[in-house]
């Protein structure tokens, strides 16, 4: 039975040069995630937290805004993940994005090819990812940058005149998620003890920053296949919003992976590596990847937010303490970093981290 479901063309997902069978999508042992999709509903404990009450700039002063800053930096800490509630982005917004995003994997394959992806950039519309080689991800992934030019262009091949509401919605949404980045780095930086524009101030171009749009199908074999390998985030921060689905699950230091259920209109938080090496080490970048399931499909955008290119990383000597916790990393040009990325393509650990890691 189970030879003959590898045998099942996957038309959904069979954009490229040839036909994929279930089989194609079948990962190394070592990744099988055998799940039970059951067990989901399985508690997890990653912190929640919520911004009610400190949403108005004048409440910086007031002490709920310091504990929570507190936690913040705790949770980014221990788990590198939390779930933020009562952000104060319009839920109308994320609603009707979402509402976009689902059209446009509806879409006819022919029609979704004309924003296809380049071999050179991984920008655009793609069935599946050909860059992880064997291992491909059973999801279908729209790549898009911050810029509004960039998702008005991408809009126009696909949808030619129609494109406005689609471009109207992924640009405001991402508008929103930058606010909200910001909010959150403010946070950060004040809750450990930096200025709160310490890390807001390398924002002021976004030309990296970008959204990754999952969506995963129905998967007839998901005790062997993954929606998203095991990885970390290499961007500073990542906004995540899906739907209420579930299939993230996060690495814990006991090398056990804990499902991280999903809130209805809430985010899920989490620290990139860029910050990892910013705060050296202090907030924790943390390998994560995304799971599939029989029956329902799932929709899913990452917000990865990166510094300018211009920036430079460096540890501020707050941060660090010569014998307890001396430097990790060099401090590195931005740029320089996303140099890394791009020549490796598929991220595999922190190894474009790694290339700035001082060693002992
Ligand atoms: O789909 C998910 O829950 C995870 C997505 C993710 O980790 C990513 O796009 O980097
Ligand atoms: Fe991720």
């Amino acid at each position: 039975m189970a030879l003959e479901i590898e045998e099942e063309h996957v038309e959904s997902l069979s954009s490229m040069d040839h036909d994929l069978c279930v089989k194609n999508f079948v990962w190394s042992k070592e990744e099988w995630p055998a799940i039970n999709y059951d067990e989901f509903a399985d508690g997890d404990d990653i912190p929640i937290i919520s911004l009610l009450g400190i949403l108005d700039e004048k409440k910086k002063k007031s002490q709920d805004y310091e504990i929570l800053c507190q936690a913040m930096v705790n949770a980014s800490s221990n788990w590198g993940f939390f779930k933020l509630v009562d952000h104060g982005v319009d839920l109308k917004v994320i609603e009707n994005v979402k509402l976009r995003w689902n059209e446009l994997f509806d879409l006819p394959m022919e029609q979704k090819l004309k924003g296809a992806r380049s071999a050179s950039l991984p920008l655009g519309y793609c069935a599946t990812n050909p860059d992880y080689g064997k291992n491909l991800p059973w999801a279908e992934i729209l790549q898009l940058l911050q810029s509004p030019q960039h998702v008005v262009a991408f809009a126009t091949k696909m949808f030619g005149d129609q494109h406005q509401p689609f471009s109207d919605a992924v640009i405001e949404c991402m508008h929103e998620l930058d606010k909200l980045g910001m909010r959150i780095f403010e946070m950060l930086a004040h809750g450990l003890g930096l200025e709160y524009n310490f890390f807001t101030k390398s924002f002021e171009e976004k030309e990296a920053t970008m959204i990754r749009v999952n969506r995963y199908l129905p998967c007839p074999l998901p005790e062997k296949c993954l929606g998203l390998g095991s990885h970390s985030d290499p961007h500073a921060l990542t906004i995540l919003l899906q739907d209420h689905v579930g299939g993230l699950q996060v690495l814990k230091t006991d090398h056990q992976w804990v499902e991280i259920r999903p809130i209805p209109n809430s985010f899920v938080i989490n620290i990139g590596d860029t910050l990892e090496a910013w705060t050296n080490g202090r907030l924790k970048s943390i390998v994560h990847r995304a799971v599939v399931n029989k029956e329902k499909q799932r929709l899913s955008a990452a917000y990865f937010i990166s510094p300018s290119s211009s920036a430079i990383i460096d540890c501020p000597p707050q941060l660090m303490d010569p014998n307890a916790n001396p430097r990790k990393y060099f401090p590195f040009k931005w740029e320089d970093f996303k140099k890394e990325l791009l020549v490796q393509k598929i991220i595999v650990g922190k190894t474009a981290l790694n290339r700035f890691l001082i060693s002992n």
